[in-house]
Parts: structure tokens; C-alpha cells; sequence
């Protein structure tokens, strides 16, 4: 199985108010197809690792690579490309424009990448909205639709530059338990019929007893 994400060694120190180590020694991979979950007590430090792990966060010791490519070290502009190109996310907030339409925020990733027409971004933003059974709202703006729609939109546009990985923390944290089962069952389709690596951090141990594999982190530490 070919391997999309890899973490070697990864250390991260915050120095301020006083010097501590939130990561130690993180080390693992994600496979392609694999649905993966990040376990772990509140401030053990996986929020901070996602962040690194996204390409968002490069001040960390360590490597990482994306696509058996070596990313650590990489400047902002090529990093900001090689996000958009393989990474999806979708966070606990839908970070949608709430003035614009479901369409067009489902767009705008892949205008971000410009390497596609416009008319071609728009058909694959209408079959990502397809997938989802969600066509129905494209035209409606963000701030129309509820906030289990809302999500569904947010991973339609996580989607829309067929990445190697979907990244989520806490994507189901703010929804009610119907919403959620209904982005999880969402995220292990994706895995299991398309092949999609999905890497989760979640509180909810139901969520994480489904997937393929749970990390699970204590102070700063990968068990
Ligand atoms: N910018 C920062 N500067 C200093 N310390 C920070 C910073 N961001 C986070 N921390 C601390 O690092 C630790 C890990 O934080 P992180 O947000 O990664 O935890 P988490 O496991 O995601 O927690 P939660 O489950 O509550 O979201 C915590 O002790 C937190 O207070």
C-alpha cells in the first residue's frame, strides 16, 4: 500500500509564557485509503500536531513528507501549492463566506490552485455537491442552509481538488449526533469506495472505534 503521509521524529517546542514541549518524537504513516482517527485527553497536544502535519505550522524539528516527498524545509509559496493540491480540511467550524453560494464556496479552492477553467471547477464543484446529495443547495449562500448542510459543504469543498487526504479536527464537534453519524458515514465512504486517506481528530470514542486505526496521544507523546 503506498504511504501518503509520513511523520519522522517530529518535535515541536512553544516557548512562550515558559519553554515546553508539546510534541515529542512523533513518529507514524498514513496508507493510502486508510481512515485514521487522533485520540487523546484535552492539551495532549493534537490540535498542534495536525496543524504541522497540514503544512499550516513549519516551525517544528523533524520531517515530514507528503506523497513520499520530503515537505519540511519547503518555502511558503510551494507549500501553500502542494496544501492545495493534496490536502483537504474540514475543521469543527464550517469557515464558509457566509455571502457567498454554496457553489462558489465550493470553488474556491480550486480557483485558488488556478489549474483548471472556470467552467471546469463549476462541473466538478457540481459533481462534488452531487456525491454529497447536496446539488439541490448550490445556489442558496452559506448563511441559508443549516449547519449539518453546512458541513457537508465544507467537506464537497475540502474535496474539490481531489486530494490524497482529508484532514479534519473535530469536524463533527458541533454537529448533533444525527449530523454527525451522517459526516462520519460521509468520511468512511470516501475511504472505502474512493480510496480517500482520512486522518481525524476527534473526541468522540464511538467515531474512533469505527475507523481503520486510532492514534492515541498523551502529553505530547504518540502511544
Ligand atoms: N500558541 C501556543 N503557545 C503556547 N502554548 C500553546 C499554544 N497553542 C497551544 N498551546 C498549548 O499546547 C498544548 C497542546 O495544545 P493543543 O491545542 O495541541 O491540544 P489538543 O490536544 O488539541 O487539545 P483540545 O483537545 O483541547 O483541542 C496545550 O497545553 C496548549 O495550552
Amino acid at each position: 500500500m503506498d504511504i501518503v503521509l509520513e511523520a519522522k521524529h517530529i518535535d515541536k517546542y512553544f516557548k512562550k509564557p515558559v519553554k515546553f514541549q508539546v510534541l515529542k518524537d512523533i513518529n507514524f504513516q498514513i496508507k493510502t485509503g486508510e481512515f485514521t482517527s487522533i485520540m487523546g485527553k484535552s492539551g495532549c497536544g493534537k490540535s498542534t500536531l495536525l496543524y504541522i502535519l497540514s503544512t499550516m505550522d513549519t516551525n517544528y524539528t523533524g520531517e515530514l513528507y507528503l506523497q513520499n516527498q520530503l515537505i519540511t524545509g519547503k518555502d511558503a509559496t510551494h507549500l501553500s501549492y502542494l496544501r492545495n493540491k493534496h490536502i483537504g480540511f474540514v475543521f469543527q467550524f464550517h469557515y464558509l463566506l457566509s455571502e457567498f453560494t454554496v457553489l462558489e464556496n465550493v470553488m474556491l479552492p480550486a480557483k485558488k490552485l488556478a489549474e483548471k477553467s472556470v467552467v471546469d471547477i463549476k462541473q466538478t464543484a457540481q459533481n462534488k455537491l452531487k456525491m454529497l446529495n447536496i446539488e439541490h443547495l448550490a445556489l442558496k449562500k452559506a448563511s441559508q442552509i443549516s449547519g449539518g448542510e453546512k458541513q457537508r459543504v465544507a467537506i464537497a469543498r475540502a474535496l474539490i481538488n481531489n486530494p490524497s487526504i482529508i484532514m479534519g479536527d473535530e469536524p463533527t464537534g458541533n454537529l448533533d449526533s444525527h449530523n454527525a453519524e451522517n459526516v462520519f458515514s460521509i468520511f468512511k465512504q470516501l475511504s472505502e469506495e474512493q480510496g480517500l486517506s482520512l486522518l481525524i481528530v476527534t473526541h468522540d470514542e464511538d467515531f474512533a472505534k469505527k475507523t481503520d486505526r486510532i492514534l492515541l496521544m498523551e502529553d505530547g507523546k504518540m502511544l
